[in-house]
């Protein structure tokens, strides 16, 4: 068809937000519930590989509780998600079943990808639930995540899923026909395409998004930056526009879409830039900045000027340029102190001084992924 926007996926991750699943009353819609099932079966039955991402754990709990409204402090919000989480997987597997696929549900806190070794333990699960031909269902576990240490949103969540397994696209969706350019409410239009989320900017990424929902548009627009960083396409569409699920899988035109940025970048890169949480930030300055953007140089610490955090050798960090921006992450070959005491300082007045235990780059090429 000459007016698809890119070819059919073979591999995808749908995300569907509290504020879809939902019915007016507060609870899970189960009719609906049914519907995204029927179209994820057709798709795995078109040979098409597709993970799910689902929030609604909260929402699913509040009647089976006796709760009217969704609760406001951790303890319940917990408490809610346990129940919920339990209802919702049911619900997912008893439609699937219907259709003879079968469920696998995964739970998921940000350690389990911190560390590079449950990073690949994941990788692998979903592999393997895939390969057998199951339908992963994943969430937050949400009822040992810690305020601290949360994706805290499913956005985020997808797209590091999508970003890990290598899909081709992530569907977002939601409660809006796509990325409005300002206020869904105030009449702004859908914006069709969005080539570099550069150019977006707070009329896009709006306030914190519906009463059930968790994240709003900024927490879709990072994620859309995290799979188009990893390659992957992404698409923001209504999740109760009438076969949404497919059309977009088959790249028609619907909802905002972001396309790849770039060839995806090798595995452990992909791992470093986006799971990885950075321990310190190195300030650089602009010549630094264009060795590592243009030239894919290492680090040396005569570009560096600042020194933030407490970090040891091999912690993750942020280099910094000095506009404040990010303009990679990286594995540090020294700890703070010892990068406080070379910055600024050239390679030969540091083995001149120290011998070769300073002569290794701050951060060596291969170990840095450029975000910029
Ligand atoms: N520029 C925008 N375009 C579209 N939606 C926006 C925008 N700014 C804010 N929003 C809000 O984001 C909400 C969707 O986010 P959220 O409630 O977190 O949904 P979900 O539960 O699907 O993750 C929409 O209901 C809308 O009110
Ligand atoms: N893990 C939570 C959902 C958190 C969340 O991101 O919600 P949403 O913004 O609706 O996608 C739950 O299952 O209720």
């Amino acid at each position: 068809m000459a007016d698809r926007r890119y070819d059919p996926a073979r591999r995808v991750v749908v995300k569907v937000g509290s504020s879809t699943l939902t019915a007016e009353d507060g609870g899970l819609d189960r009719q609906w519930v049914d519907d995204l099932c029927t179209q994820l079966a057709a798709l795995r039955a078109d040979g098409v590989e597709v993970v799910l991402v689902s929030s609604g754990a909260v929402a699913a709990g509040l009647r089976p509780l006796g709760l009217t409204q969704r609760p406001t402090d951790l303890g319940r919000l917990q408490a809610a998600a346990s129940v919920g989480q339990g209802e919702l997987v049911h619900a997912y597997a008893a439609a699937l079943r219907r259709h003879g696929f079968v469920a696998g549900q995964v739970l998921l806190v940000p350690d389990d990808l911190v560390t590079r070794d449950r990073y690949l333990n994941a990788r692998t699960t979903f592999s393997e639930l895939l390969a057998m031909g199951a339908l992963p269902i994943v969430n937050e576990n949400d009822t040992v995540a810690t305020e601290e240490l949360r994706f805290g949103d499913n956005d985020r969540l997808a797209a590091l899923v999508a970003s890990m397994l290598g899909v081709d696209l992530l569907m977002l969706l939601s409660d809006v026909e796509g990325l409005h350019d300002g206020q869904p409410s105030a009449g702004a239009p859908v914006i069709n395409e969005v080539h570099d989320l550069s150019t977006l900017d707070d009329r896009h990424r709006g306030g914190t998004g519906s009463a059930v929902g968790s994240g709003g548009m900024a927490s879709k627009l990072d994620a859309a930056r995290v799979a188009t960083f990893s390659g992957v396409s992404c698409v923001i569409a209504r999740g109760r526009r009438p076969d949404v699920v497919l059309d977009v899988a088959r790249g028609e035109q619907v909802g905002t879409w972001f396309p790849p940025a770039r060839k995806r970048p090798d595995s452990r890169r992909l791992w470093l830039a986006f799971a990885h949480q950075p321990a310190g930030r190195l300030h650089v300055d602009a010549g630094a900045v264009r060795a590592l953007a243009q030239r894919g140089s290492s680090l040396l610490a005569i570009g560096v000027t600042a020194v933030d955090g407490t970090f040891e050798r091999g912690d993750a960090i942020d280099v910094v340029g000095p506009d404040g921006h990010p303009v990679a992450r990286g594995i540090v070959a020294y700890d703070a102190a010892e990068v406080t005491a070379m910055r600024g300082r050239s390679t030969e007045q540091l083995t001149d001084e120290q011998g070769d235990a300073f002569a290794a780059p701050i951060v060596h090429r291969d170990a840095m992924v450029v975000t910029a």
